[in-house]
């Protein structure tokens, strides 16, 4: 998969010495946190009218605009994407555990 969540973290932390007149994401730490969770209400909102739109690139487009404002949000508590990866793994690892138990009973 694509190392793209990296390279995006490791923007969006040096970003936090930026210029703010520079740089939307300093400016959107600079305003603070009730700023970052607006964003990600409104991507959010966005996003579930793209979908009953059925349209598939709005779509796309909406949900990468969430995803990105809740990348910022991890930035700025601290924690890093690698966080949320370890969590869906851990949570495939209990399902596929789970169906293997299921099979062979
Ligand atoms: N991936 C993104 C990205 N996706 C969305 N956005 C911004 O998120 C905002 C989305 O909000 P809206 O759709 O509501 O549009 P808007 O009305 O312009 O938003 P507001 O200004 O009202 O908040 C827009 O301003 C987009 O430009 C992004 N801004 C930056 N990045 C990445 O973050 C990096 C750092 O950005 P800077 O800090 O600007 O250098 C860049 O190199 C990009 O890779």
């Amino acid at each position: 998969m694509s190392d793209v969540l990296n390279r995006l973290s490791e923007v969006l932390e040096a970003r936090k010495g930026a210029d703010p007149s520079t740089s939307y994401v300093a400016k959107l730490y600079g305003k603070g946190l009730d700023a970052i969770l607006k964003k990600i209400g409104e991507e959010a909102t966005e996003t579930v009218m793209a979908a009953k739109d059925g349209d598939p690139e709005k779509l796309v487009y909406e949900l990468a605009d969430l995803w990105f404002h809740s990348l910022v949000l991890m930035a700025d508590q601290g924690l890093h994407p690698d966080a949320v990866l370890a969590e869906l793994d851990r949570r495939f690892g209990l399902s596929g555990l789970t169906e293997k138990a299921a099979r062979s009973e």
